[in-house]
């Protein structure tokens, strides 16, 4: 009985948008979500209470940072990432390739796996798809992802082809690795950089092997959002419509709406929490920065109408002078305010595609963010 089941409530008639259910061991949560990304055990400055008022759902933690430190004998030892972190919801931890590539230093891929040296104490390490796979299992994640390469862009067909033939075979070897258990369900992350071909023999490889979910992985690396929405397009479709589909890495509004719209029901990214602690606040016509002198005297919320706490009972300037002043409260309360646009924005178009006017919401969109 696999443990993450996705229940399909409604696909919008005129693209390829779809609400449902993500049925997981810590309870059922609503599609299309954004995951906020608690990389060492924490949703940066947030508390899970905080997290949940907003409507936070499944959170990410991340096998590459908590590998390094504390170690998964220690998280182990508390009972699992639930119960170290108190996050009593869903959680998902990628496997770590990806933080390998653009964290870890003098790194070197061979069959077996990924050596390389630790950011934090520089320190000799090595991930392959049985450490990663045992390591998300001592976490203690519902989700959990395969071992992967993500292919950076730009990369030519020769290299992506040997990295997605090799990230198949790493795939098969998570699955072998992973002992009959119910706790945990993997997803399979489709490769195949740029490149059609490579992204269909990825993706029926790894539907044949029957994971839980899959992962649309290698973008969100640099290319142009036209690309990725194309390479988005081809390959949705190419995966069941019984299982969930979790886009990486993709979390600005302009990303989410088109990732949507072909079909993608997981997002996670670090934008929302990393821009919020250089004073960036997400609104529904762009960003904006606090720390900007026009706001000194502005004694409006972040953004007019938004039912956030920060919104709520903040205006710009104390939030302004709070950053100029350094004070974490700052961080805190326009990371709440990122959180809840994001998680707001994603219940916005869940509904809208439960009422039947999706493509009316994508326009309005585009209409505002255009201006
Ligand atoms: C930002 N763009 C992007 N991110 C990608 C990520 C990371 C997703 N976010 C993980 C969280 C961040 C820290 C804690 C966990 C990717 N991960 C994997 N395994 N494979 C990708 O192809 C992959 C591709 C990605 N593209
Ligand atoms: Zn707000």
């Amino acid at each position: 009985m696999p443990s993450i089941i996705y229940e399909l409530q409604k696909t919008c008639p005129h693209t390829g948008a779809r609400a449902g259910l993500l049925h997981t061991p810590h309870g059922t949560f609503q599609t299309p979500m954004f995951m906020p990304v608690g990389t060492q055990a924490t949703v940066k400055t947030m508390t899970p209470e905080e997290l949940k008022a907003m409507g936070s759902q499944v959170i990410l933690s991340n096998t590459y940072h908590l590998f390094l430190r504390p170690g998964p004998e220690l998280v182990e030892e508390a009972g699992g990432l639930h119960k170290f972190m108190n996050w009593d919801q869903a959680i998902l931890t990628d496997s770590g390739g990806f933080q390998v590539f653009s964290l870890g230093d003098m790194r070197k891929i061979t069959e077996d796996g990924v050596t390389f040296r630790s950011h934090i104490d520089g320190s000799k390490q090595f991930l392959s798809p049985e450490v990663a796979t045992k390591v998300q299992e001592q976490l203690g994640s519902d989700i959990a992802m395969a071992f992967d390469e993500c292919i950076p862009y730009p990369a030519d067909h020769d290299y992506a082809k040997r990295s997605t033939a090799r990230t198949t075979r790493w795939a098969h070897r998570c699955q072998e690795a992973r002992k009959a258990h119910d706790r945990q369900g993997m997803f399979g992350i489709v490769q195949g950089g740029m490149y059609k071909d490579l992204r269909k023999q990825s993706a029926e490889e790894l539907v044949a092997m029957d994971f839980e979910g899959y992962s649309i992985g290698g973008l969100s690396v640099g290319e142009p959002h036209d690309l990725m929405n194309e390479i988005l397009e081809y390959t949705t479709p190419l995966l069941p419509t019984n299982k969930a589909r979790y886009l990486m890495g993709v979390g600005t509004a302009d990303c989410l709406v088109e990732g949507v719209t072909r079909g993608v029901d997981m997002f996670d990214c670090v934008y929302p929490t990393r821009v919020a602690r250089n004073g960036m606040a997400m609104t529904w016509n762009g960003r904006l920065n606090i720390r900007n002198a026009q706001f000194a005297h502005d004694w409006g919320p972040l953004e007019e109408g938004c039912q956030c706490y920060t919104c709520k009972n903040y205006s710009r300037a104390y939030i302004r002078h709070l950053y100029k002043a350094e004070e974490i409260l700052a961080l805190r309360l326009v990371t709440y305010h990122n959180l809840y646009f994001l998680l707001e924005f994603m219940r916005q178009m869940r509904q809208a595609i439960l009422e039947d006017r999706f493509p009316q919401f994508r326009m309005q969109f585009w209409d505002s963010f255009k201006k």
